[in-house]
């Protein structure tokens, strides 16, 4: 399931961009999409299949990617980074990077990491506490994934809420938590998640699920309602810093 230290890795895609989400919207980042996930969000707006080549977009914006062979090494990944300049951090999303954490640990840049994840397996989140600078936490709220049984339930949320315990914010890492907020999402299990894991987190984003496919023309299909995210926050800011932002690269159409 994992890559082993020497494997190269599967890669999605790598370009270069604005982070669209979070506290750090607008700052100039290098993303490597890693292949494959561990879950299945309802939501997800990412098609993390496996495919035989990785797409490159060496000048960002370009629109041009160039097909890189699958498995990429870290020595080729660490020379298709190279273009880019100016940047904050690389963030290494996918899919689910924590499936990649023996690729990601031996990863040699001179940007800082921006880790985006799901935060379930604690296990390969230990192997990088040392070499992400940022992390993007999700906690992936149980009602979201699909086929999750109520066994697993109860593991999933103590998975989760150990990745954040190893990941925490500390002198020299940011964490926060992202929670996409749906139309059904329930309100009790966000505050749930948001007590258990407020002491790791610089803050937490109440990220609005944004429609995709049909549902984009059929406003209110699928959002949690403006009344409901603006209640939540309040609650929350009992807590910690909470901040509403939406999914921004969506508005410009940037990658
Ligand atoms: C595609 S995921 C990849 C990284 C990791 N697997 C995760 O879920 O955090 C990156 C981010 O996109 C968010 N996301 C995916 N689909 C979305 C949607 N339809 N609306 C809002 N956020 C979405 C996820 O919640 C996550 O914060
Ligand atoms: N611009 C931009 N910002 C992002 N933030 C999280 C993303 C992701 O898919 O991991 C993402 C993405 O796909 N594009
Ligand atoms: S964990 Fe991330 S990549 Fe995987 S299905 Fe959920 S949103 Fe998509
Ligand atoms: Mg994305």
């Amino acid at each position: 399931m994992f890559s082993s230290n020497h494997e190269p890795a599967n890669i999605k895609e790598v370009f270069c961009s604005v982070q669209g989400e979070g506290p750090y919207v607008g700052m100039r980042q290098a993303f490597v999409r890693f292949s494959g996930c561990n879950l299945n969000c309802s939501y997800c707006d990412t098609n993390f299949g496996n495919p035989g080549t990785c797409d490159y977009e060496r000048v960002e914006g370009s629109g041009i990617s160039e097909k890189v062979p699958n498995p990429v090494s870290i020595e080729k990944l660490e020379s298709m980074l190279q273009p880019f300049k100016k940047l904050h951090s690389v963030s290494l999303t996918g899919g689910e990077p924590l499936l990649h954490a023996d690729f990601i640990e031996k990863l040699n840049i001179s940007a800082p990491l921006y880790l985006e994840s799901n935060m379930t397996l604690p296990e390969q989140a230990r192997k990088l506490r040392k070499n992400v600078a940022y992390v993007a936490g999700d906690f992936k709220l149980p009602e979201a994934i699909r086929d999750i049984c109520p066994e697993t339930r109860e593991v999933h949320v103590e998975n989760t809420i150990e990745c954040f315990r190893l990941l925490k914010k500390s002198s020299s890492r940011d964490c926060f938590c992202k929670i996409v907020i749906g139309k059904n999402t329930n309100s009790d299990t966000v505050i749930m998640a948001a007590e258990a894991i407020a002491t790791c987190v610089s803050c937490i984003v109440l990220q609005p699920e944004t429609p995709l496919g049909s549902a984009v023309r059929t406003p209110g299909f699928t959002q949690a309602s403006v009344q409901t995210i603006l209640k939540l926050q309040k609650t929350l800011l009992e807590l910690t810093d909470t901040r509403i932002i939406p999914q921004t690269h969506r508005m410009w159409g940037c990658l």
